[in-house]
């Protein structure tokens, strides 16, 4: 009888039943499972896919708290589930550009702010399950702090938060599910307030001048006109515990499902699109007598 145990995978496994690698206990059980029978030849190496959720919404709408939020209730489980934020992706500053960051007179909430070459790229090499380097950004200094990346390896969710996540069309389709944290902005602005003058050293006329100058307009302009992007919009962030939990729920769901990818032979019932405007659906494969429960697919 095959166990279904997750299991280190061997070189060679049967193409046939790659799929089946993480639930048999051991190469001798996977030869059992298959009658012996089968033709052993080198398989491609085995990975797990991330499942990439965005979370868009203003600024100190709650879209970190959110996502801790959302890790806590999640609870003690074999998976593991990281946060990376959109500032890390910042662009470096000319010297003029920082002198008018230190004055407040900088506009961060544009999108031509960040570094959208660079979080593209990190987003695929996520997508990709590759080890990823994620760069660490520095509020006080308006820089990413050199040599202080933190690396992300063999995550199963990534939750990637920040202002404008779904702004640009492509990176916008990089994320299997869309959330969009829908914060009253009188209470963002005096949560911004706080926590600029708190964390990120500064003062109140700097902070008001930024607010009004930059930051509100351009969460009108550009931040709010994604919202018509997000799969799920959770008014009042944190506090929303009925959507977060809902939402908990649906993660846990997801983790459990198969996961197919549009390379898989196995693939091609997949109604998953990258396309940005659908929601992923989780998809059950059927490959004969190799069904997993798993999250595995072949590079
Ligand atoms: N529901 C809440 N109640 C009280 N304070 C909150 C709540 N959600 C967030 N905050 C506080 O507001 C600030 C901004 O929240 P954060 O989650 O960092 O927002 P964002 O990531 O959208 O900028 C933080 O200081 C956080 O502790
Ligand atoms: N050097 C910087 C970089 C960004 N900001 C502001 O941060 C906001 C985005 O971060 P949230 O955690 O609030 O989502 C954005 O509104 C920028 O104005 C900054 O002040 N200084």
């Amino acid at each position: 009888m095959v166990q279904r145990k997750s299991v280190v995978p061997p070189d060679y496994l049967p193409l046939s039943c790659r799929f089946a690698m993480e639930f048999v206990e051991d190469v001798s059980d996977l030869r059992d499972f298959l009658g012996n029978t089968a033709v052993m030849r080198k398989a491609p190496q085995f990975r797990r896919d991330p499942y990439l959720i965005g979370v868009a919404g203003g600024t100190a709408s709650g879209k970190t708290t959110v996502c801790q939020e959302i890790i806590s209730l999640l609870g003690d489980t074999n998976k593991r589930v990281v946060i990376i934020s959109q500032d890390s992706f910042y662009r470096n500053l000319t010297d003029n550009e920082l002198k008018l960051a230190k004055e407040g007179n900088y506009n961060f909430d544009h999108p031509n702010a960040f570094d959208d070459k660079l979080f593209k790229e990190v987003l695929l090499e996520l997508k990709e399950g590759r080890p990823t380097k994620i760069p660490h950004y520095d509020f006080v200094t308006h820089s990413r702090i050199p040599g202080k990346e933190e690396i992300i390896d063999n995550a199963d969710v990534v939750l990637i938060e920040g202002i404008l996540v779904f702004y640009d069309p492509e990176i916008r389709s990089l994320f299997d599910m869309r959330l969009f944290v829908d914060t009253d902005s009188d209470i963002r602005l005096a949560r911004r307030v706080q926590r600029d003058l708190e964390e990120r050293g500064r003062n109140i006329a700097q902070v008001l001048h930024q607010y009004t100058t930059f930051v509100k307009p351009a969460f009108d302009e550009f931040c709010f006109q994604t919202k018509k992007f997000a799969d799920l919009i959770i008014p009042r962030g944190a506090e929303n515990i009925i959507a977060i939990e809902l939402l908990v729920q649906r993660i846990q769901e997801i983790l459990r499902t198969p996961r197919s990818s549009s390379t898989s032979s196995l693939a091609s019932n997949s109604s998953e699109k990258l396309n940005g405007e659908e929601n992923n659906k989780p998809t059950r494969f059927a490959a004969g007598d190799c069904q997993t429960n798993g999250f595995v697919r072949p590079h």
